[in-house]
């Protein structure tokens, strides 16, 4: 291992802490002009204190002790893994001290070589024993690499596949106001996609391990060697300087490859930023069309080329820029003076041997003993320096790992079981807001604001009003999606805030205005509107039926098991050109495509066949099985924006008469179709109620309901 690097695996990843990194406070934070880039590092020990990030990496460590004590505990609850981690501990014990074993063989090498220069005789049973047992330590050692890989992947699969689910967990039931908070975010980024490529946990038991074993490996070497050089003429001397010079190695290369973890780059440069831009032009789909029928090929690569000769050879991106400059050689006086140093113990030793000619034999097995000890040593000390720093790392991961499943949710849950009567849902549910005021998280404005109406049991109830005037909002209020700012919701006389959530969305079906489709099939899809019967065909048919998208699905070559967006892709390797078809799929280029950054399409489904999934997910929770269906509520948010008028039509003929007698909410900004039928109109306007009641109640009010309505009714004349 080279000094000052990390191991292949280990990663140096910056920790988050607590503070603002500022690019202009030049005290504390140093810029680098590379090329078209400037980066800004924090300098390293900006804090006063000398070793002050020494003791920040032992605070670090120490308080990462107590969750990875919890992990270990988890770990060997695992089954099989409490036997394999023993096994495991068994066979690095055992490796770690081969090296020791291995160079006290050595040693008894070299009292054979004395004895055979004082006395010229060799014993040779004592030589065949200690050659047979120098072949027997490497014999052990790649045995014992062997058992080491053997046992270790078993139980990097068991742990990973342990924490897999827990990290799922622990992300899948955040709400969304927690969900959405950045500093979750992050705190979830870096759990997340690591736990998907490597085992955190059997990292930190690796990196734990090693840290042990290289300590023992150390002990062990050091109290062999002191043994056999203690009775040696020119031991200490060459040990001293072989080990000196070891280290100057280290120092000397350590300094300029150590870059800080904080830094951040930019580019200023408008002609690298432009060529860029063209770049993504030319390189994604979603452009080709503008770009064809626009006639701009000749007249992009025109300007991609100008704009290429101004950046002339700096434009480059910044991580490639970034390696060349750190790897460019520097001619420093310590890079100069490490190579006389290297050769100092040979010159030493030749010296020696001029002045002492009889003693040759003896310093040069001593010599060859002690630089390769001297070699392996520093390495192994090296490896616990590195260890030390990534072990405090690694700890500060297993704590936030564990931290992510207790991060509260926002909405604090409810205590109170709702319904009180199962049987009165299918009467509907009432809805009443008092006073409510709300702003999104991290937002000035308010979206609603002062907002009070009531919704009795079984009304059908259209919300109405112009873009962001707060109709969606009204609608993630009471699914108690968000918390109001101000005032109260109630639901069946009872504030929402004390109703069980489970409960509480157990009896709502919603659908959302920016609905979204999961990665699964078409059947999932529709399925998981119902997790209750989401095992029955017949109910996942149903419901596309109801929302007029089964014809559409037989259509497709894959049925209801067609993927929207498949989340596995296929691997191929030099495909001859004819293959366009490969295991019932198209080739997909996307890998190809992904290095570009281009998107790809998955689905050939329109808008309106989308929309039409997404309302026979909502019918598979509500409406499929009227008769034990826990659903007292149904919340539409724009359910007909993309839908021809004949599916508006005859999608709003079913939500009628489907519904029965529960409560219904609709958000349109559309008049007609559904404002005639509804039971009350909240027409909205800059984040208030303006105008409550019933369609002709509000066209006898003549205020701006009236206006639209007619504005509207006069463009059909
Ligand atoms: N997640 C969010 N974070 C911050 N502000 C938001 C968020 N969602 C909506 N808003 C803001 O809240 C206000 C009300 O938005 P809302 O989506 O409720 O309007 P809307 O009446 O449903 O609009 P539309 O008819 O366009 O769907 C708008 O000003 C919008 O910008």
């Amino acid at each position: 291992m080279k000094p000052g690097k990390l191991r292949l695996g280990q990663r140096r990843k910056p920790l988050a802490r607590p503070g603002v990194f500022d690019p202009t406070d030049t005290r504390n934070v140093k810029h680098t002009r590379m090329g078209v880039w400037d980066l800004y590092e924090e300098r390293p020990y900006n804090i006063p204190i000398p070793y002050s990030s020494r003791l920040e990496t032992f605070a670090q460590l120490f308080e990462g002790i107590p969750f990875v004590w919890r992990m270990l505990k988890d770990i060997c609850s695992i089954r099989r893994c409490l036997g394999l981690i023993c096994l495991y501990l068994l066979v690095e014990v055992a490796r770690s001290l081969v090296p020791a074993v291995s160079l006290w063989y050595s040693g008894q090498l070299l009292l054979l070589v004395e004895i055979a220069v004082e006395k010229r005789t060799v014993d040779k049973d004592v030589l065949l024993r200690v050659a047979a047992g120098r072949m027997a330590c490497t014999i052990a050692e790649r045995v014992f690499h062997y058992a080491r890989s053997r046992i270790t992947t078993p139980l990097n699969l068991s742990i990973k596949r342990y924490y897999s689910t827990h990290i799922f967990h622990a992300m899948a039931r955040l709400d969304l106001p927690t969900f959405e908070d950045p500093a979750v975010q992050r705190q979830l980024e870096s759990s997340w996609t690591t736990s998907w490529k490597s085992s955190l946990a059997w990292e930190t038991i690796e990196i734990t391990t090693n840290m042990f074993m290289t300590f023992i490996r150390l002990l062990s070497q050091l109290s062999v060697l002191v043994g056999i050089l203690r009775d040696q003429p020119d031991g200490p001397l060459l040990a001293i300087l072989s080990f000196s010079q070891s280290l100057f190695q280290w120092f000397s290369m350590r300094g300029p490859s150590l870059q800080s973890l904080v830094w951040a780059a930019t580019t200023k440069n408008e002609d690298y930023i432009r060529m860029q831009g063209y770049k993504h032009v030319v390189d994604n789909p979603i452009h080709r069309k503008e770009v064809v029928a626009g006639n701009l090929s000749e007249h992009l690569s025109r300007l991609y080329k100008d704009a290429s000769a101004r950046v002339g050879d700096d434009a480059m991106d910044f991580p490639e820029i970034r390696r060349s400059f750190f790897v460019r050689d520097r001619l420093t006086l310590t890079s100069i003076l490490r190579e006389p140093l290297r050769e100092l113990p040979q010159i030493v030793f030749t010296l020696r041997a001029i002045q002492y000619p009889a003693s040759i034999p003896i310093s040069l097995a001593s010599l060859t003993l002690i630089t390769q000890t001297a070699n392996s040593f520093s390495g192994t000390l090296f490896q616990l320096f590195g260890e030390s720093f990534s072990l405090s790392e690694q700890f500060a991961s297993v704590r936030k790992l564990y931290e992510i499943s207790t991060i509260p949710n926002r909405v604090v849950d409810g205590t109170i079981p709702f319904p009180e009567n199962q049987q009165a849902l299918k009467h509907g549910i009432l809805i009443e807001f008092r006073n409510v005021s709300f702003k999104y998280p991290g937002a000035d404005k308010y979206a609603l604001r002062n907002v009070s109406f009531t919704i009795r049991a079984g009304q059908l109830c259209v919300i109405v009003g112009v873009n962001g005037s707060g109709k969606s909002t009204i609608l993630k209020l009471i699914s108690r999606l968000y918390d109001p700012t101000e005032g109260t919701i109630f639901i069946d006389g009872q504030d929402i805030k004390t109703l069980k959530l489970s409960d509480l969305r157990r009896t709502m079906a919603i659908l959302f205005q920016d609905y979204t489709h999961f990665p699964l099939s078409i059947k999932d899809n529709i399925a998981l509107g119902n997790p209750d019967v989401s095992y029955d065909d017949d109910k996942v048919r149903e419901a596309a039926r109801l929302g007029g998208a089964e014809e559409f699905i037989d259509k497709l070559p894959d049925g209801f098991h067609t993927y929207l967006d498949r989340p596995v892709k296929d691997y191929y390797s030099a495909l001859p050109e004819g293959t366009v078809t490969l295991f019932g799929r198209q080739v997909d280029y996307s890998m190809v495509r992904g290095v570009g950054g281009m998107r790809t399409t998955e689905t050939s489904l329109s808008g309106g066949q989308m929309q039409r999934l997404a309302v026979a997910r909502t019918f598979m929770r509500s409406l499929v099985s009227e008769a034990e269906s826990p659903v007292g509520l149904l919340l539409f948010d724009e359910p007909s924006a993309s839908l021809d008028p004949t599916a508006e039509h005859d999608l709003f003929q079913r939500l009628r008469t489907l519904r029965g007698s529960k409560t219904m909410v609709f958000s349109s900004h559309r008049f007609g179709n559904l404002t005639r039928h509804a039971d009350l109109i909240l027409y909205m306007d800059d984040t208030e109620v303006q105008e409550a009641g019933t369609h002709d109640e509000l066209i006898a009010q003549n205020g701006e309901y009236a206006r639209i309505w007619s504005l509207q009714a006069q463009a059909f004349l």
